[in-house]
């Protein structure tokens, strides 16, 4: 048994009740943020002032994932905003090392994040240089979406490549996250997952992110 993290993610929040929507969520480790650019992914979300003015009025840290082209230029003011980490897709980033070492010396946390369909061994070599993985179990843009089962070889490689340097980095799992398939990706060794309709469409969020974490800690 291992300690995980429940982090929900705000996509499937009401927009226009955003602080009310964050209280929901107080029980939670932190608050996954999708930042999406309509260009990485077919949707179009949030960005750099409101990230700001949710840092403020947060109670738990901010947990940025961006789903954006460019990463090396945008994501560096994210950390600058405070936030606790800030994620960013392998796929978009053109220097990772580089963005990593930028996110750690600007105060924040760094991810590196990818796709269904990416190997992830050709990204195990930065894990000195991250503090979170995160491994996409739904293709990414929507929330609602299908826990993708074919993904859960990878999480696997990935939890013993983590483990193998030593456990310092966090594995982060991402769509279709529910009481069920915690517990798969829970076994293949994540610890951190973050969970949009299944705790907001709950009618009780608290109770949902205390469910979602018992699973998840059973099942480590
Ligand atoms: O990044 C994404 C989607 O791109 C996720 O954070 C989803 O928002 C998770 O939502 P559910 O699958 O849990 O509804």
């Amino acid at each position: 048994m291992s300690r995980c993290c429940i982090n929900p993610s705000i996509l499937s929040a009401d927009f226009a009740n955003l602080e009310a929507e964050f209280a929901r969520i107080a029980t939670a480790d932190a608050a996954h943020v999708d930042v999406m650019d309509n260009h990485f992914v077919p949707n179009l979300t949030l960005g750099l002032p409101v990230v700001e003015r949710l840092q403020e009025i947060s109670s738990i840290p901010l947990d940025i994932h961006l789903m954006i082209q460019d990463p090396d230029r945008w994501a560096p003011a994210y950390a600058e905003a405070g936030c606790d980490s800030v994620t960013f897709h392998a796929e978009a980033a053109t220097a990772p090392i580089r963005l990593a070492r930028e996110l750690r010396s600007a105060g924040s946390k760094a991810g590196l994040a990818i796709r269904p369909a990416t190997a992830v061994e050709p990204y195990l070599d930065l894990l000195p240089e991250i503090d979170m993985l995160l491994v996409m179990t739904v293709e990414p843009g929507f929330g609602g979406q299908k826990f993708l089962d074919v993904t859960l070889p990878k999480i696997r490689s990935a939890a013993e490549a983590i483990k193998a340097g030593g456990g310092q980095v966090a594995l982060q799992v991402d769509g279709g996250v529910t009481e069920e398939t915690i517990v798969r990706a829970a076994e293949a060794g994540a610890d951190v997952f973050v969970a949009g309709s299944s705790v907001y469409g709950a009618s009780d969020p608290a109770a949902a992110i205390a469910a979602l974490r018992e699973a998840a800690t059973t099942a480590s």
